[in-house]
């Protein structure tokens, strides 16, 4: 192989054959003026050399080996915590192509911007080249990307998130493959001499995205989706624009496994907002006897149509980058054992005093001290939490203990129900079946939610978020709905997935969960699969069918009835008021919006009388 060796030296003078990869590599480093260029190429022993130089530097602690082995601690600077969505760009060659719920520049003049910003904005620093596939090296069209960044800590998260190194490079060069080239600089380059610090990045943000040349260029954040750049940046806002022009869908989903008691399999993708539960579905521990759950993605789903017809979903990704707090042995049992097994890198938890880490939530009594996100001592009487809201693990997911056989499959699972939900205080029932595709999609395209921590800006502010999708699509939003409705024009309508609203959020009059969540959502999984089944009823309601009476398993569940009908209850008074807001969102989208979501609204309305 004609690749990179795991030699130092050889990693720094290699040169590729690929001509628009050499090209590309020498175009950015002339522009970033790097001290040098390193190919990564995803060995143990790069790992061990580049976490190493990151503990000398002061970006990573290590932890207890007896308690987390191979894994490091690590703090950002605390303006650089979450996505940037105000930075965010979708620069299409039209205006209108991204649509009116993404940031826009004219490409040429966002280039000049950048190429600006880039301009030796690595001096002092090591270029690392990164290549990466998302999904399966041996996919019958594998999707490759390569990242250019000046952060080890990148390179480091990298290589748990997605599948990258020698044998990719080695089969982007001997296939002469197309890639996605991806450039992220922190933008903080040092001068001779000049020390660096633990968490280089820069007050200005550009988290951009080429669509049309499916490029991605990433500036002054090192921070998880803006910095490692195969997650939201590839799979969901680029390649949402090769699915839409090739027929697919990347989407922001989990992807879960379900066996009933008798054997009987179905699988489920569910798109929730970020912070607002894929990762805790993803990996369920059931709480009903005989029920089986595995996992087989927490994040992106890519589906695609199979040749018998029906929608099979593959995760491209191959890590973990999960909210820390609130996960713990009650709510995310098998997260934490997946933690357990290290190799794993956590930001902005917090640190104990016998090198292990904690976080909101992840047991019932805190330590007496710690060291705080922000590296301060911290005692339970502090007044801020130990660990910031959005702080994350990031660990390999096959260290998962319910990891399904299917997640080496490169063809993926056929989809028998999608689920979208959202974090909502009110209004939207526990679970609702769509009538069809149509009024699924419908559904998918008024979701709403409460914004969170994992995106800078207010938390708890109630908004339209498409699909969960909002943050995440890589073009006009009006087209994409009318791609998901082409979707299932196209289908065979007996062989789609049906779709389901769910909200594990609702609130009784006190502000408490009116549904415990977590293990319990089994309960609603399995009124789901056996919906699918047709062996249990629904009534209908103004907004879709809920669980007729009797009809959501709550045996040994230790809620009143009261409360499971609160948690279920339509209330037309609540939607009457939701009915301006969905016309207020539609209006953005002018003669982008497919009609039939006119009558949609329209038929709810005189449902709702
Ligand atoms: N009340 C309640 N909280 C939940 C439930 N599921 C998840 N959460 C909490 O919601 C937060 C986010 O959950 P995650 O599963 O990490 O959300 P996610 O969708 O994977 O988030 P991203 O990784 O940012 O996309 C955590 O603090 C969870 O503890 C639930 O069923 N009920
Ligand atoms: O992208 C990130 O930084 C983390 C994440 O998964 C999300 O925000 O949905
Ligand atoms: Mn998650």
């Amino acid at each position: 192989m004609a690749a990179a060796t795991t030699d130092h030296p050889t990693n720094t003078t290699y040169r590729t054959t690929h001509a628009k990869l050499a090209a590309w590599v020498d175009e950015v480093s002339e522009l970033t003026q790097p001290d040098s260029i390193y190919w990564c190429d995803g060995t143990d022993e790069e790992w061990n050399r580049l976490t190493d130089e990151l503990v000398a530097a002061g970006t990573f602690v290590r932890l207890d080996e007896s308690k987390k082995p191979n894994s490091f601690w690590c703090a950002s600077d605390p303006s650089d915590v979450a996505r940037v969505e105000d930075r965010t760009f979708i620069c299409s060659q039209n205006a209108e192509d991204a649509g009116p719920t993404n940031n826009w520049m004219d490409p040429s003049e966002m280039k000049s911007v950048l190429n600006d910003l880039y301009s030796g904005s690595m001096r002092g620093r090591t270029m690392y080249v990164i290549p990466f596939v998302m999904g399966h090296l041996d996919a019958d069209k594998p999707m490759f990307g390569v990242e250019i960044t000046d952060s080890a800590y990148v390179v480091a998260s990298m290589r748990v998130m997605a599948r990258m190194g020698m044998d990719v490079l080695d089969k982007i060069e001997s296939t002469e493959a197309d890639f996605v080239p991806c450039l992220h600089s922190v933008g903080a380059p040092l001068e001779p001499g000049e020390a660096d610090i633990a968490w280089p990045c820069n007050d200005t943000k550009y988290i951009v995205h080429f669509p049309e040349e499916r490029a991605i260029w990433s500036y002054g954040s090192g921070y998880g989706g803006n910095a490692l750049l195969g997650k939201k940046c590839y799979s969901l806002r680029i390649a949402s624009a090769m699915a839409h022009d090739e027929g697919w869908l990347a989407e922001h989903m989990l992807i879960l496994k379900l066996t009933n008691p008798e054997g009987v399999v179905k699988y489920v993708a569910a798109a929730f907002p970020s912070a607002c539960g894929k990762t805790n579905l993803a990996m369920i521990t059931p709480t009903i006897p005989g029920w089986k759950a595995e996992t087989l993605g927490d994040d992106i789903a890519w589906m695609r149509f199979g040749k018998d017809g029906r929608l099979y979903a593959v995760n491209p990704e191959d890590g973990l980058f999960g909210v820390a707090p609130g996960t713990g042995y009650g709510t995310n049992p098998n997260a934490m054992k997946a933690i357990e097994q290290g190799n794993s890198v956590f930001t902005n938890v917090a640190l104990t005093d016998d090198g292990d880490i904690w976080w909101e939530g992840m047991t019932d009594e805190p330590p007496a001290h710690l060291t705080d996100w922000k590296g301060r001592d911290w005692t339970p009487a502090s007044s801020e939490k130990a660990a910031h809201p959005n702080s994350r693990f990031c660990t390999p997911i096959r260290q998962c203990p319910i990891i399904a056989d299917e997640y080496d499959d490169p063809r993926g699972v056929p989809i028998d129900a999608i689920l979208f939900g959202g974090r909502r205080k009110t209004t939207i029932p526990l679970v609702t079946e769509a009538r069809d595709w149509t009024h699924g999609t419908f559904m998918g395209a008024t979701l709403s939610s409460e914004t969170t921590a994992a995106a800078t800006g207010a938390v708890g502010v109630v908004r339209r978020d498409p699909m969960a999708m909002l943050p995440f699509m890589g073009y006009n939003a009006g087209d994409y709905f009318q791609h998901w409705l082409n979707v299932g024009k196209d289908a065979d309508s007996s062989k789609l997935p049906r779709i389901f609203y769910v909200n594990w959020f609702r609130r009784d009059d006190d502000g408490g969960f009116l549904w415990p969540g977590f293990g319990e959502n089994s309960r609603v999984l399995k009124w789901v699969f056996e919906r699918i089944q047709g062996t249990v009823d629904a009534v209908e309601t103004p907004v879709g069918r809920v669980p007729a009476p009797g009809s959501l398993d709550i045996d040994g569940l230790d809620v009143t009835e009261d409360d499971i009908a609160k948690a279920l209850a339509v209330k037309p008074e609540e939607w009457r008021d939701e009915l301006p807001q969905i016309t207020e969102w539609f209006e953005k989208f002018g003669e982008k919006l497919p009609s039939i979501f006119w009558s949609e609204l329209d038929g709810l309305r005189e449902r709702l009388g």
